[in-house]
This record gives C-alpha cells, sequence and structure tokens, in this order.
C-alpha cells in the first residue's frame, strides 16, 4: 500500500453546488492571486478605474475597468459592451492569457466546455461598495455561461431566483473563489452584499471581481 503523506500537489479545489447550474469553485484561483492582481494593476494602467453612471443617474459604489475585445460600461444611454474605453477613446488592453486560462479552467470544471471570453470586466469594491441584484443580460448568447473571480477581502455573495423579487441565497465568498454559472442559471438574479472594512495582504481593504463573459 503506499501513501500520499509525501504528495505536495495542490488539493482539487472543492466545488460547491449553488443550485443546477451555478457552482462555486473554492479556492481555484488562490495561487495564481498574486499575478492575477498584477494582470489587474497593468490593465488600470492602460484603463484606470472609474465610478460610471446608471442610466438612471446614479454613480455605482464599484469602480470598474475592462480588458478583452469588448468593454462592459454604462451613461446616461445605458448599459453595453463596446471596443474602445469611453475615458480615452482607446481600445481595451487585451485579456491576459492567465485570464483567458483561468476562465476557460473554471467553466471546463463547471460543466461548460470551450469557454472563450471576449470580455472581462474588472470590479474594486472599498468598504462600503456594493452591487444591487442583477441579470447579465446584455450579452449576445445566453448559452455561454459567466465566471466570476474574488480576489481581496471576503464578501457576500447574493445569488437569487429569475425575478428580482424571488429571495436570494447567501454565499461567502474569499480570495480566489470562482463562481460559475450558466445553463438555468444564466440569467439568475444575483449581486453582492455592502462590504465591509478588512485586510488582506494582498490587497489591502480592496477586493477586486473578475466577471467573464462572451459579449459577442
Ligand atoms: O463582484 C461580484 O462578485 C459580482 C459582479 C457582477 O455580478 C457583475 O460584474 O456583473
Ligand atoms: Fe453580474
Amino acid at each position: 500500500m503506499t501513501m500520499d503523506l509525501f504528495d505536495q500537489s495542490p488539493p482539487e479545489p472543492r466545488a460547491e453546488p449553488i443550485c443546477e447550474g451555478a457552482i462555486v469553485l473554492r479556492g481555484l484561483a488562490r495561487e495564481s492571486g498574486a499575478e492575477l492582481l498584477a494582470q489587474i494593476e497593468r490593465v488600470a494602467g492602460q484603463a484606470p478605474f472609474r465610478q460610471m453612471q446608471t442610466p438612471g443617474g446614479h454613480t455605482m459604489s464599484v469602480a470598474m475597468t475592462c480588458c478583452g475585445d469588448w468593454g462592459w460600461v454604462t451613461d446616461a444611454k445605458g448599459y453595453r459592451y463596446q471596443q474602445q474605453d469611453p475615458v480615452s477613446g482607446a481600445p481595451w488592453s487585451n485579456m491576459p492569457a492567465l485570464f483567458r486560462i483561468l476562465a476557460a479552467d473554471a467553466a471546463l470544471k463547471a460543466g461548460y466546455a470551450e469557454f472563450e471570453p471576449d470580455s472581462c470586466l474588472i470590479n474594486r469594491y472599498l468598504p462600503g461598495a456594493r452591487m444591487g441584484l442583477h441579470q447579465d443580460r446584455n450579452e449576445k448568447d445566453f448559452d455561454q455561461p459567466i465566471v466570476s473571480v474574488s480576489l481581496g477581502t471576503p464578501v457576500t455573495f447574493q445569488f437569487g431566483g429569475m425575478r428580482r423579487s424571488d429571495r436570494p441565497g447567501r454565499v461567502p465568498l474569499e480570495h480566489g473563489d470562482v463562481v460559475v454559472w450558466g445553463g438555468p442559471a444564466r440569467l439568475r438574479y444575483h449581486g453582492v452584499l455592502t462590504l465591509k472594512a478588512a485586510d488582506h495582504p494582498l490587497t489591502g481593504a480592496c477586493r477586486y471581481n473578475l466577471t467573464f463573459r462572451r459579449a459577442r
């Protein structure tokens, strides 16, 4: 009999189903956290984080930037994807290979093969920031899943039903956790509760979230 006492390979991340079509892959991005954060800094060097306006005229508490072919933006004219940063007029920077590989790997582990995101929205939350319940529905093809990577301080993710009024479940998310939803869960309402003050060795008081999508 052989024992695995000396096996140094990292354990498989725990997979926790939320509902049919949605799953949390605990710690899947933990090992690459520092490199992901370095890439976020590079992207933000070209397209700085900004707090955008909702169509209703409110300033979002979350600051955002994007990379990939298509960036998600919002202003008085509405929510949409576009190929240029509205602040600079320049194209968004390329999606780092590490981002693409992580997103495809997470999707595959969740049962969605051949996910090739063309958009990465990078959300930055400071204490007090939140994201209300919403559906991700500005994409062309709802057969493509969403991959959502949490970095930095912990937060409570809300995952609800097909109607805004459906009472959402609460999923605590930590640095390196990845949530994937698609199929029957693709249009479920979701959001995050107000970020609490905390200190993370890699991000200080910040939480970052990478949302990978196939926009077109
Ligand atoms: O920050 C999160 O975990 C969720 C972000 C989100 O739902 C979005 O960007 O559409
Ligand atoms: Fe979302």
